[in-house]
């Protein structure tokens, strides 16, 4: 789906990496990997259009990204470092925000999946941070577009959420659809790995 070819990412005049090319492939889960502050969120927000790129290629499906910006963007999901969600509204309406066209059993399936049953119209600032990240990672099950993006979505998740998300990635890349994350703990999941800092691509 997505080429990076001969990638380069500096901030603040520091180079963090160059010379990155790898593709993330339909079924693929990519585990991007490396120690704090070596530049995954970086790479994150350049694939997904963020942050700029300072040398290097972006393909989509074939094309410059530059050529086809909302075909990309309408099929990316990019769920970021921090949750994204406004903690005033409940985590039923935070999720028709983002899923406008899902009818109620819909968005009550997608909470109901990570144990938001009963939660659903709590306002989001009297949820604990787990159950916040759980709000932001339902959209997931409503979610049609085939890549996503997601950094470090297991923080702050307890087992069970652990097992109910990695269900949903496996499922999505079963279906074709593509899934690079980031994350500090390891993933139960038949993941390639593309180490930040010496750029090695292990394979699953
Ligand atoms: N807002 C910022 N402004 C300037 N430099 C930044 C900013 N955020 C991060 N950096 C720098 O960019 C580098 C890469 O940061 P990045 O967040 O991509 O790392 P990371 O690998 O995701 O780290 P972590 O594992 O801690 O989440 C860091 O070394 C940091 O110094």
């Amino acid at each position: 789906m997505l080429a990076l070819k001969d990638l380069s990412c500096e901030r603040d005049n520091r180079l963090l990496f160059e010379g990155l090319s790898v593709t993330f492939g339909a079924g693929d889960i990519w585990h991007i990997d490396g120690p704090n502050g070596v530049g995954k969120t970086s790479l994150l927000r350049q694939i997904t259009g963020v942050s700029r790129y300072h040398g290097g290629e972006l393909r989509w499906r074939g094309r410059d990204v530059a050529e086809c910006r909302y075909e990309f963007a309408q099929s990316l999901v990019y769920i970021g470092h921090t949750p994204g969600i406004k903690k005033a509204l409940s985590a039923r309406e935070n999720l028709h925000h983002y899923c406008p066209a899902a009818d109620t059993s819909a968005l009550e399936g997608a909470l109901a999946e990570l144990g938001l049953y009963g939660f659903e119209d709590v306002p989001c600032f009297r949820l604990s941070a787990g159950q916040l990240r759980r709000v932001a990672l339902a959209r997931l099950a409503l979610a049609s577009e085939p890549f996503w993006v997601l950094d470090e979505p297991f923080t702050a998740l307890d087992v069970h959420a652990i097992a109910a998300l990695e269900q949903r990635l496996s499922a999505h890349a079963a279906r074709g659809g593509c899934v690079v994350l980031t994350s500090h703990q390891p993933v139960n999941l038949p993941v390639q790995r593309l180490a930040l800092g010496d750029y090695s691509v292990v394979p699953a």
